[in-house]
């Protein structure tokens, strides 16, 4: 299936690079301006420097206004985790008993502990290493590589809703003999978690075949850039067709604003429920078994705040993992519970021998292309490198708070281009998304999905090895952001950029998360093992080729400075699509990940396949042990993972409730 997401679009308050009156916020430079005037400054008379000084001046004030307000009051989470557990070596202490313990609150943790407890008989104890998402302004890093929140990867992604293809879950039923899986099934849960939100500028999508009641706002919230447009009929002009949507009928594609699965799930509402606890600064540090029958039995979750500090435990008849693709993997094997030989490396007692922990771990490997962008209309002020950049971004701030207060709630223009991929003030405390969208820089406005070996887009091209689930599934997804980073953002360009990406989705690479200890404090490692098979190459130099291509299609090319071929830009490459070689290269030299991590606790028929859980995500061999996130995947799916790990925390939620009401 191929197709491509248009956005709304909203720019035309950027078209210049310094600091310009008119052309800035007027909501928030005009009344400023006007102040200094009538102190009797001429402002238009005033050198840049005095000029970029009073910006500086504004700049404080906006500061103070955005990151000093008052706190809306803190949601009812439990941080005394005295409260929460039994502390380890105060035998006095009764220990405290759930029904269902859930571990990590991310995305598919907060979504299952929520709806588990709608039912009021179902004691739940929902545990998160972080703290709130609104309430952690540096929690950014990628994939729980580092500081950890509620809401996980899907406080900081990229929210781009799409949810693979339809195959892809068709292919999951197949591998794990379970008929619920399969898209005519399963497809009703992704209908469960989403409320779309139609757009007039967005005609001919068939809402019957998308959700309206679910948690879960997805729309066409964002602004777009006149370049992501310009990529749109580009990319149609190479001969990608069009589609309306991305998740409907006739298979994949979607776009998001941003709702964490916090914000989402974890309402006022659920967090007043006398059956739900949520924790947080709680890392579970070990499951705790009943070794003493014939078959293991999780009975309990130890847990603490900090390394070296004192632990607590919690006892539930049903535990699940929800850590991700990192952590539940880990979690499992400093308890003893993976590969026997690897376990007892590190001196870990053996509570079940399962070989495929931590094995299989599928990611989404990535190629940027840096391109110049001609027109100087770039977003590059919200990674600002200059003073006007910085008033711009100020500017920006205030329109976006402007909005929200009179009550955005995305759809429509006026949020400016903080609209874009940010999730909205009103659901969070300060300045901490303004924070997380600078950092983040993950701001993919358009995306286009086709097969590497689509006789259209690649005349003559050997067919090569397929591991897509399904013949029209998708293996390639090209998408552009209004401005060019390297090295995961941490890279950015002084001047005005473009880019396009293109990243493999059904790479045959996989690679496995080890452990480094025995010590649950000390991350494991996590070796992806990008581009490991040859195949992997070839078809993401495919993909840098039409990515290239793209680019020398109008109306995108005339945005871009095709005479500029400085090393730092990719114009001066446009020959690499006629010669292979030197795109395999550059393949090999930029490979970077979308952080879609997969499958290190795969769902399948059995232990000897390399599977760790059934397909009602019970780990195989253990009583009251189950998973749910993402590293239960059979495959990494065609497209965005966070769909896919909504429907999965939906689907068991419904199976444990009805196991419940059995017993
Ligand atoms: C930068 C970025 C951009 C992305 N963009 C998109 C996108 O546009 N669209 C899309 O669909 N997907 C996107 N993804 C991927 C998607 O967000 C993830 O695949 C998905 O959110 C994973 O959900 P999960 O439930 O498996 O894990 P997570 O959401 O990572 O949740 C795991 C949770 O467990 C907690 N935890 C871990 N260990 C412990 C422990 N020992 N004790 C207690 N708590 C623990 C963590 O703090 C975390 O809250 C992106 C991801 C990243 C990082």
């Amino acid at each position: 299936m191929i197709s491509i997401i248009n956005l709304k679009y909203n720019h035309s308050n950027f078209h210049h690079s310094t600091l310009n009156m008119p052309d800035l916020f007027p909501t928030f430079t005009t009344p400023f301006f006007n102040l200094i005037e009538r102190l009797g400054i001429p402002v238009q008379s005033l050198s840049p420097t005095v000029r970029n000084l009073l910006a500086g001046v504004a700049l404080a004030a906006l500061l103070r206004y955005t990151f000093l307000a008052k706190p809306k009051k803190a949601p009812r989470y439990v941080s005394n985790l005295d409260n929460v557990g039994a502390k380890v070596g105060q035998d006095s202490i009764p220990s405290k008993r759930y029904d269902v313990i859930v571990v990590g609150g991310g995305t598919s943790g907060c979504a299952l502990a929520a709806r588990l407890s709608e039912d009021p008989n179902i004691r739940v104890l929902l545990l998160e290493a972080g703290g709130s998402g609104s309430a952690l302004p540096a929690s950014v890093t990628p994939a729980g590589f580092g500081p950890k929140m509620l809401g996980g990867c899907s406080s900081i992604n990229a929210q781009m809703a799409q949810y693979g293809a339809f195959g892809d879950f068709d292919q999951w039923a197949e591998h794990t003999g379970d008929e619920s899986w399969a898209w005519k099934n399963f497809g009703k849960y992704f209908r469960k978690f989403e409320s779309y939100q139609p757009h007039p500028d967005y005609p001919g999508i068939d809402e019957s075949a998308r959700g309206r009641n679910g948690p879960v706002k997805v729309g066409f919230y964002n602004t777009i850039t006149d370049k992501s447009r310009a990529f749109i009929q580009a990319a149609k002009g190479v001969g990608i067709p069009e589609t309306k949507d991305f998740n409907g009928p006739n298979g994949t594609n979607g776009v998001a604003r941003r709702v964490s699965s916090e914000t989402a799930y974890l309402t006022p509402e659920v967090l007043a429920r006398p059956n739900l606890t949520v924790a947080i600064n709680a890392t579970a540090t070990r499951v705790i078994f009943d070794t003493s029958g014939s078959k293991p039995r999780a009975t309990a979750v130890e847990f603490g705040r900090v390394a070296g500090g004192p632990r607590w435990v919690a006892h539930a008849k049903e535990i699940v993992l929800s850590g991700g693709a990192v952590h539940s993997p880990h979690l499992l094997m400093v308890s003893g519970v993976g590969p026997s030989a690897h376990l007892k490396s590190h001196n870990i007692p053996i509570v079940k021998d399962i070989p495929g922990v931590g094995q299989k771990l599928y990611d989404h490997p990535v190629i940027d292309v840096y391109l110049k962008d001609a027109s100087s209309t770039s977003s590059k002020f919200m990674k600002p490198q200059s003073p006007s950049d910085v008033v711009k971004l100020i500017g920006a701030i205030w329109q976006y708070k402007q909005a929200t207060k009179k009550g955005w709630q995305g759809g429509r223009d006026e949020a400016g281009p903080l609209g874009m991929n940010v999730r909205t003030l009103k659901h969070t405390q300060c300045g901490t998304p303004v924070l997380i969208f600078l950092l983040s820089i993950q701001f993919g406005e358009a995306a286009a999905f086709v097969r590497s070996d689509d006789p259209v887009l690649f005349p003559g091209a050997p067919v090569l090895p397929d591991s897509t689930s399904a013949k029209d599934s998708p293996d390639l997804e090209i998408f552009s952001t209004p401005f060019a980073y390297k090295e995961h953002g941490k890279v950015v360009f002084n001047e005005h950029t473009f880019a396009l990406h293109v990243y493999l989705l059904r790479p045959s690479s996989y690679g496995a998360v080890l452990l480094r200890s025995s010590d649950p404090w000390v991350q494991p490692s996590v070796n992806p093992n990008y581009l490991k098979e040859p195949e992997d190459i070839k078809k993401l130099a495919r993909g840098v080729k039409l990515c290239l291509r793209i680019a020398q299609e109008q109306p995108l090319a005339k945005y871009l400075a095709h005479d500029d071929k400085r090393e730092l830009y990719d114009h001066g490459k446009y020959h690499y699509v006629n010669d292979d070689e030197a795109l395999e290269k550059l393949v090999t030299e930029r490979v970077e990940t979308v952080y879609h991590p997969t499958t290190t606790c795969r769902m399948g028929k059995s232990i000897e396949d390399g599977d760790v859980v059934d397909s009602k995500l019970r780990v195989f061999g253990i009583d009251g042990l189950r998973v749910c996130d993402a590293s239960v995947f059979p495959w990494i799916v065609s497209g965005h993972t966070a769909g896919a790990c909504f429907a999965t925390a939906e689907k068991l939620a419904d199976e444990i409730k009805a196991e419940f009401r059995a017993t």
